[in-house]
């Protein structure tokens, strides 16, 4: 059967962020980890949220990358596609975001030019359930600018322009406009003939304002048809009703409920975003962890393996354990002024590769991994190649589940955005898999 939505996300905590938006609204969705084959059963489902890890990458890797999975999920007849990036805009002056959906539109114009929406795609990377908001093209996180907000420090995308409209148009050599607050408060009718004036005038790329849910249905509405539409999760949320509207989907589905977990408790985080940072100083009050130095870990392998005998000795006890190389601004800049941004970030994601591989395979079946990137290295050193969708932790961070060759139970993983979760999320996130998995009548 046909998808109505085909989702391509630049990386995997991005994707269950999505996906879980879609199966909270009532889409039956899975993810997907890379672009699947032409073979890849995917079952009977609604959506598709194709993860990739093309957030940092070179642009013309990502836009290869990109179109692969669009080619995939219009072979299945996504009747429309979302181009997934994260709700503080993660990206540089050289892209990935502009590249991207430059790339995805040209593709799609090919065919869809005479669609509403054919020669032009919308921003709304807004969450407001998670404190992302935009006005006059402005990204807020809370109550600060997005250049305030501890994203200007990250490690591989420093956000240092909360003026999305300035900052997309040195991505893209296309026009970027703006649909303004002022603008959706007047309604849908009223948004749609903005958009299409701005289409008129040559704009490739609208900045879509937006405070809250009521922005979202207002956009949702006006955005159904477009081929292709770009932002966070947020509009994830509130499009699934207007596919039941257009009679494209026929009920609100529930989400099935996640098989008994079993096996060892892990988190490893290679997030150093704000929000992390204090998760994992709260999960250190209860519980053991072991920090890992990107400096060790490039001299040999034995702070590796050091890192590896404590997980294991802390896992013997029954006690969840964390992993982190999480750090504070200024030791990350040092291991990067030592190594180079890049190799800093890859003796991180190498090593958590490896500590997931190996503890995986000796009984860890309840993963947390926080970060993006991170996420990534993970998931793809495990070899998963699915992912079911369970219920949330926090806003925009699910349990999901994919079957372990071998045991019984599945791997239970939550891949935790860097910035999202409450300061307990490390801890709480074992307590909600357990609520989750519960026998009915037993939780
Ligand atoms: N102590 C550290 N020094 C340098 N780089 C680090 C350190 N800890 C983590 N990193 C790297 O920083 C990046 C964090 O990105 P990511 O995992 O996507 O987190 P977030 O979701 O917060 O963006 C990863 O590439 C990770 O390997
Ligand atoms: O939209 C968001 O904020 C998230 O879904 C997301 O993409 C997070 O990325 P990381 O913070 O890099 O995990």
């Amino acid at each position: 059967m046909a998808i109505v939505l085909g989702a391509i996300a630049d990386d995997f905590t991005g994707a269950t962020d999505l996906a879980n938006n879609l199966v909270r609204a009532g889409m039956r969705c899975v993810q997907a980890i890379g672009v699947p084959t032409a073979e890849t059963d995917i079952g009977d489902v609604d959506a598709v949220v194709v993860a990739l890890k093309t957030r940092s990458c070179p642009s013309g890797e990502a836009v290869k990358e990109s179109l692969a999975a669009l080619e995939w999920l219009q072979a299945r007849g996504a009747r429309q596609i979302f181009f997934k990036y994260c709700s503080t805009f993660d990206s540089t002056d050289a892209g990935n975001i502009g590249p991207v959906a430059d790339a995805l539109l040209e593709r799609l114009r090919a065919t869809q030019t005479e669609r509403l929406g054919g020669t032009q795609t919308v921003m709304v990377p807004a969450f407001p359930a998670n404190g992302r908001t935009v006005y006059q093209g402005h990204l807020f996180v809370g109550d600060r600018l997005l250049n305030e907000s501890g994203m200007e420090h990250h490690p591989l995308n420093p956000m240092t322009d909360a003026d999305l409209v300035r900052f997309l148009g040195r991505q893209t050599p296309h026009a970027v406009g703006l649909a303004a607050r002022p603008v959706l408060a007047r309604g849908v009718d009223v948004t749609r003939a903005h958009l299409r004036s701005l289409a008129e005038q040559g704009v490739r790329h609208v900045i879509c304002d937006t405070l809250d849910e009521d922005d979202l249905a207002v956009l949702a509405e006006a955005l159904v048809d477009y081929p292709l539409v770009t932002g966070g999760s947020g509009l994830g949320q509130a499009l699934p009703e207007q596919y039941r509207r257009r009679g494209w989907l026929d009920e609100v589905s529930e989400p099935g409920r996640l098989s008994p977990a079993a096996g060892g408790a892990l988190v490893l985080s290679g997030s150093c975003s704000r929000a992390t940072l204090g998760q994992v100083d709260h999960f250190l009050e209860h519980h053991p962890g072991f920090a890992l130095d990107p400096l060790a870990l490039a001299e040999d392998d034995s702070h590796l393996t050091e890192a590896m005998a404590f997980a294991r000795e802390q896992l013997a006890d029954g006690a969840p354990v964390l992993v982190y190389a999480s750090a504070e601004p200024e030791r990350v800049r040092e291991a990067q002024a030592a190594l180079g941004v890049e190799r800093a970030g890859e003796q991180v994601e190498q090593a958590m590769g490896q500590l997931a591989r190996t503890l995986v395979d000796e009984g860890v079946g309840r993963l947390v991994v926080a970060g993006g990137e991170t996420s990534g290295a993970v998931v793809s050193a495990l070899g998963i190649r699915q992912l079911r969708i369970g219920g949330q932790i926090d806003p925009g961070v699910p349990w999901t589940q994919a079957p372990w060759p071998g045991r019984e139970a599945p791997l239970s993983l939550a891949l935790k955005s860097g910035n999202f979760g409450a300061e307990d999320f490390f801890t709480r996130a074992f307590t909600v898999l357990e609520e989750l998995t519960a026998e009915e009548g037993s939780a």
